[in-house]
């Protein structure tokens, strides 16, 4: 085992143009780990902190790389990770930032797997991990938080369950994509982009509705196997004096229970993230009563990654399904932590990105680490397809990754 010698931050750009926090980490024995912190724009109301990068930079340094730097050894991730949290002091990183914490211990596991001459899922899964590969869930048109005057739903997400490899399935997505594309074209639709790189016309759900069920058809025409969508509806953003308010209309929330639950059945949805308010356990239970036998109900801002909040949603059978977004938590011990309490209690874990993004690739190891069934990281665009593409290097086996 080694220590680490220095841990060095600075900003760096992200998707959106804003700054962010990028960390890297060297062992005393020449191991080296770069990674940076994502960043949300519909983010939970119970996500640990991100500061301002500037701030989590100085205040990182201060607080927490003396106590890494030549103390901590690398290999040891919850060690690194306690360092963080008992550095931070608070129980939502409002000290050094989510930021710096997530960036310091994602470069840490990095620095770790480079000791080992071992690419990074390698380490994080062990020598017996599965040998299963996740579905991406590809966002091909959206809204909400993430583009102006778009649908109301935050995502409509392309699923090729049936597709035979993680390659097959990343070139459905982006196809969908494309044929989404087509399909507004034809209904004089202009679009442009969303922060995620989906299309963001001015439509109303419906008719993204409409858009999506013909491009994924014809796409899982095209390519021979099932391709499926789902959603994330975002709802705590929707959610306003006790009503979810859409373009032109409110419902009530057993109004927005009974319009999901129509929505699953009408358009088949293999996936629904957020469809109902952050802090409503009871209705996540009631639609998940409703139609969890046939598709996964998403605990996204409902369980921010966080094991205390998914044990009170576990409690309550509210949602069978978790969203995996280590920024929310602060750091990957954290993240691992609740993909096991997540999987021994048969909640699926989704491993996410954020709108916010980078280069870095660390989702898509953790998501083949830990044998998640999905992982909801765009279908197109350079930090998108950073992570997709690291899926497809990962499937082939490359020597260098
Ligand atoms: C990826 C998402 O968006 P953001 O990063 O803005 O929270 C999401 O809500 O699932
Ligand atoms: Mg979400």
């Amino acid at each position: 085992m080694t220590r680490i010698e220095s841990v060095r931050l600075r900003r760096i750009l992200d998707s959106r143009g804003n700054a962010t926090v990028e960390a890297d980490v060297l062992t005393e024995s020449g191991g080296f780990g770069r990674a940076a912190a994502p960043s949300g724009a519909s983010t939970g109301e119970y996500e640990a902190i991100e500061l301002d990068p500037g701030e989590a930079i100085a205040s990182a340094r201060e607080h927490a790389v003396p106590r890494l730097e030549g103390n901590v050894y690398v290999g040891d991730q919850r060690d690194v990770d306690t360092t963080l949290r008992s550095a931070d002091g608070t129980d939502n990183f409002s000290e050094i930032g989510a930021n710096s914490a997530v960036a310091i211990s994602m470069a840490a596991a990095k620095a770790a797997a480079d000791v080992l001459g071992a690419p990074l899922y390698q380490h994080l899964g062990g020598a017996f991990r599965g040998d299963t590969f996740p579905v991406p869930l590809g966002n091909v048109i959206g809204g909400g938080e993430h583009a102006a005057d778009a649908t109301a739903i935050q995502e409509f997400l392309a699923a090729p369950v049936g597709a035979p490899s993680v390659q097959d399935a990343v070139f459905a997505n982006a196809a969908v994509h494309q044929e989404a594309a087509n399909i507004l074209d034809e209904r004089d639709v202009p679009s442009a982009k969303g922060d995620e790189g989906a299309w963001a016309p001015s439509i109303d759900d419906d008719e993204a509705f409409e858009v999506m069920d013909e491009a994924v058809s014809t796409v899982a025409d095209d390519f021979g196997f099932d391709i499926r969508f789902g959603l994330d509806v975002a709802g705590a953003e929707l959610y306003e004096d006790g009503e979810y308010h859409y373009r032109d209309q409110t419902r009530s929330t057993d109004e927005q229970i009974e319009y999901v639950a129509d929505l699953v059945d009408e358009y088949d949805l293999v996936y629904v993230e957020d469809p109902l308010d952050e802090n409503d356990y009871d209705g996540f239970a009631e639609l998940t009563d409703a139609v969890g036998d046939r598709t996964l109900i998403c605990g996204d801002d409902l369980f921010v990654t966080n094991v205390e909040r998914l044990s009170d949603g576990i409690e309550q059978d509210a949602g069978n399904s978790i969203l995996i977004k280590p920024n929310q938590i602060g750091t990957l011990s954290d993240a691992f932590d609740a993909i096991e309490l997540a999987v021994e209690n048969g909640y699926d874990p989704v491993i996410s990105h954020r709108s916010g993004e980078t280069e870095d690739t660390t989702i898509a190891h953790l998501a083949v680490a830990t044998d998640a069934p999905f992982i909801k990281t765009g279908s197109v665009g350079g930090e998108r397809t950073a992570k997709l593409n690291e899926l497809i290097r990962i499937e082939q086996n490359v020597s260098r990754l």
